[in-house]
């Protein structure tokens, strides 16, 4: 569902057509949820209510656009009665406008509640695919290492499916409103024109010419507006673009705290921000300049637009063609129909930022949907299905994404059950051989034949920490639910941390409150947790001093005997840990395995 979202917003062209496919699927979802109604529960599809809730909101809209016609009458019988000093008929239309305002308050405000019930509930959906999509078959990862070009995937889940189900809604509520709105008074209008005659070559009728009038206003108005407020869709993208910038900037300084204190590097990060923050700045101004002439258009439109009615049909009036509240209710509908018909004036802002936020979600997902398909196509790798016990490198190159060679012709044969240390010079290739079995490295050829079930952990130099408790960090990636408290205690005291034990259920920002052979022994408690067949480490203990990491290394072989167990390490104390070493040195120009008790298995 969600990679199919991307690939069809890949293969659409233009924008009509990338704004439907973002659109449609959430008014076509098959998912069902569950509602309660008068204490039962019922199983809907997502798409039947969001189509209620729609509809409800366009009838009451209909409702509304109704009660603007009453207002109209009531308009015209009121200014008659002022106008003939009627003082009942005053009264008695005062109390009709009262039950008028009161239906017409109540309405508006269910339409709002209901509208934004429908928004969070779309929002909630196509936040739901987009990091459904952004966390399968890895595009997260994939999207940096390719680097797409995608910024901020983020912001774009977050703030832009937020803005478009918002502004989407809300511009189509209104524009099918003013379709009504504009039915409606133009009807009201063309028969209100009828009464007027143009004071010249002896008076002239034209049908409808209130009308005619209204539409050429409008028609200008709309003109001059999307000359001169264009550029603003460009400008609202990059201000989303550099927002989003500056924001990670300072993510990164959170996360990085530490060594940007050690470092001192507050100078540093400081000018960093100012330069991040003066793109926001000057594409402000730029935004503000056309902000400005854009208003110069726009208020002077809305302000004309308030007399250009009555100056228009007053010959009528002062001629005595039409009565005062013909005249209010003339200026009334002229005034709507204008207001309907510059539509586009109006919502140019959002539509400009509307337009902006279309461009970066459907950008996001091709850019997604172009790492899936790429992605399948770069990889030069064969992958093999092989037995549990078993992973084989045949014949394998890796290189650079540049297409550099970085190992050549390695042959190797992992066994489970079996120790194996993988040693050489840095930037030799070794984690990126790791990636390679990890299936993250596209880049190279040959064939690799990886283990179809079991169980496979990676122990990285420093290993991830969620937010959350205690519990859940030395969990990952099973749920905390999957262990109890006392397998966990248990862990924590094999890998000499029982006296973190009382502090499972607490949450703390754990990569700051714990040091780094304290995250490296979280590793190796989460390997006991979560029972690998295959565990791989890279430089996993390179924090631990050599009394600890052989405690480390000895409990792990001891407590899974059954795994295969795959380092990468520059200390030499780790070679003793394992039956096998593999030596990745430079041989001449290349880079190749050397299998030391299977040597004809390197090539
Ligand atoms: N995403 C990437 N894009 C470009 N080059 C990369 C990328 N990842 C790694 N490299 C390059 O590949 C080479 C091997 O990196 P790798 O991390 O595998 O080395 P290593 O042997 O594990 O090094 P070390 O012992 O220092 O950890 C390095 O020259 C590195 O710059």
């Amino acid at each position: 569902m969600i990679t199919n979202l991307s690939q069809r917003i890949l293969r659409a062209r233009g924008f009509l057509a990338k704004l439907w496919t973002l659109t449609k699927p959430y008014w076509f979802a098959k998912d069902r949820v569950d509602i309660s109604i008068l204490g039962r529960s019922f199983g809907v599809r997502e798409s039947w209510i969001a189509r209620s809730l729609l509809l409800l909101i366009l009838a009451l809209n209909v409702g509304g656009v109704y009660l603007s016609k009453l207002y109209n009458l009531w308009n015209g019988r009121f200014f008659d009665a002022i106008q003939n000093k009627n003082e009942p008929v005053f009264w008695h239309e005062l109390k009709y406008w009262a039950v008028i305002a009161t239906i017409s308050i109540v309405m508006s405000v269910y339409s709002i509640w209901i509208q934004n019930f429908l928004t969070i509930r779309w929002r909630r959906w196509l936040t739901a695919v987009y990091f459904d999509s952004w966390l399968s078959d890895k595009s997260y990862y994939k999207l940096e290492l390719n680097n797409s070009g995608t910024d901020n995937p983020e912001q774009r889940i977050q703030e832009d499916c937020d803005l478009f189900t918002e502004t989407t809604l809300t511009l189509f509520l209104s524009f099918i409103s003013q379709i009504f709105t504009l039915i409606t008074f133009s009807i009201i209008l063309w028969n209100l024109s009828a009464g007027i005659t143009i004071p010249v070559w002896g008076g002239i009728r034209i049908p409808g010419f209130m009308m005619w009038v209204a539409i050429v206003y409008a028609g200008l108005g709309t003109w001059l507006t999307f000359k001169i407020g264009r550029p603003l869709v460009r400008i609202n993208f990059d201000l989303q673009r550099f927002g989003a910038d500056f924001r990670y900037r300072m993510t990164r300084i959170r996360d990085n705290a530490e060594s940007v204190a050690l470092y001192r590097g507050e100078q540093d990060e400081r000018s960093g921000l100012r330069s991040s923050f003066s793109r926001i700045y000057d594409t402000f101004w730029l935004s503000m300049m056309y902000t400005k002439r854009l208003s110069w258009v726009t208020q002077l439109y809305a302000s004309l637009a308030s007399v250009f009615p009555f100056i228009v049909a007053s010959p009528g009036y002062f001629a005595g063609q039409i009565q005062l509240g013909s005249l209010t209710r003339t200026a009334d509908a002229f005034g709507t129909v204008q207001g309907s018909l510059s539509w586009f004036i109006a919502a140019y802002g959002k539509l400009a930022e509307w337009a902006a936020v279309i461009d970066r979600l459907t950008s996001f997902s091709d850019a997604m949907a172009r790492t899936k398909v790429n992605d399948a196509a770069r990889n030069g790798f064969e992958r093999e299905e092989g037995s549990l016990d078993e992973i084989r490198l045949d014949g394998v190159d890796v290189n650079l994404p540049n297409g550099a060679p970085l190992i050549t012709g390695t042959s190797m044969t992992l066994r489970r059950g079996e120790g194996v240390v993988l040693t050489g010079p840095s930037g030799s290739g070794k984690t990126t051989l790791f990636r390679t079995l990890a299936g993250l490295w596209p880049f190279g050829k040959g064939r690799v034949t990886l283990p179809t079930t079991g169980r496979v952990l990676f122990l990285p130099q420093k290993p991830y920490l969620p937010v959350g408790t205690l519990q859940h960090v030395l969990c990952y990636p099973d749920s905390p639910l999957d262990h109890t408290e006392a397998d966990c205690r248990a862990a924590l005291e094999a890998t000499d941390l029982g006296h973190l034990a009382p502090r499972l259920a607490e949450a703390d920002n754990w990569p700051m409150a714990l040091s780094q052979g304290e995250q490296q022994r979280i590793g190796f408690a989460r390997a006991l947790l979560y029972r690998p067949d295959w565990v791989f480490l890279d430089e996993a203990t390179s924090a631990l001093d050599e009394k600890t990491e052989e405690r480390m290394y000895r409990t792990l072989r001891e407590r899974l005997p059954q795994a295969g167990v795959v380092s990468i390490a520059h200390k030499p104390s780790v070679v003793g840990f394992h039956e096998r070493h593999i030596d990745l040195s430079p041989s001449t120009h290349r880079i190749r395995a050397i299998d030391e008790e299977a040597p004809g298995a390197a090539e």
